[in-house]
């Protein structure tokens, strides 16, 4: 089971390695590297290795967005992919069956194809309006993102706009984790809130049963 994944950015409040640290020192157990300007570049390979030093620290599992080559440079659990993406018969290729292979979906349609490719789970989204991405989708509902964890036998990762508050409406199964990039980066600190989230995630958990 996945708890919480954070989206690393790189602005004033934090770059992706201080973001991570931070995020990690507050519960995270996943940590996406997401960068749209570096390009699966070599300086997206720098950062991808000093995350990775953060395993000496804390346990967690390491996908980069978007970059199979730095994925598999880095030594990282897996890749992120969306459906404009390099497709997940190449990363099989690349990364071998022991990596994890996430895929984007905004649909029960997308979700069950990716599941059937063999993704290790898929996103779903958005939940909700986002500021981080220029989605074309509006947003997604509990009940369409209950009837995909119905479906597939997979981790499910609700994305898009969320906020502890909503948690509670959106553990509809114990398979339902959550990506977050804008909402840990107000308030109090990127550990506070991630600590937020996952004590969100817990009483939303519990109050279901899970
Ligand atoms: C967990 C998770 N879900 C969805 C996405 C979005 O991926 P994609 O559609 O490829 O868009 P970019 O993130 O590459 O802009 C994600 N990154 N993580
Ligand atoms: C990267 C991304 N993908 C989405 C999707 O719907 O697939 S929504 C999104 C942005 C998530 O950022 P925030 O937590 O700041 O809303
Ligand atoms: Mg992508």
């Amino acid at each position: 089971m996945f708890n919480l994944c954070v989206i690393t950015a790189s602005d004033q409040l934090a770059d992706h390695v201080q973001t991570a640290q931070a995020a990690l020192a507050g519960g995270a157990d996943m940590i996406q590297l997401r960068d749209k300007q570096l390009d699966c570049n070599d300086e997206l390979l720098a950062i991808a290795r000093q995350i990775m030093e953060l395993k000496r620290q804390y346990s967690f599992h390491f996908v980069v967005n978007d970059c199979i080559e730095v994925a598999l440079k880095c030594d990282a659990d897996g890749v992120h992919l969306g459906q404009d993406d390099d497709g997940i018969d190449l990363a099989r290729q690349i990364l071998g069956n022991d990596k994890l292979i996430g895929i984007s979906t905004h649909s029960l349609v997308e979700a069950v194809k990716a599941a059937e490719a063999g993704a290790d789970y898929i996103g779903f989204g958005p939940m909700y309006a986002t500021v981080s991405k220029d989605s074309p989708y509006s947003p997604r509902s509990a009940d369409e993102l209950r009837r995909i964890a119905e479906t597939v036998q997979i981790p499910v990762c609700a994305i898009g706009g969320i906020e502890p508050e909503v948690l509670d409406e959106l553990c509809v199964s114990p398979q339902v984790f959550c990506a977050v990039i804008s909402g840990i980066r107000q308030g109090t600190g990127i550990s506070e809130q991630v600590k937020a989230y996952i004590e969100a995630l817990r009483s939303a958990r519990k109050r279901r049963g899970f």
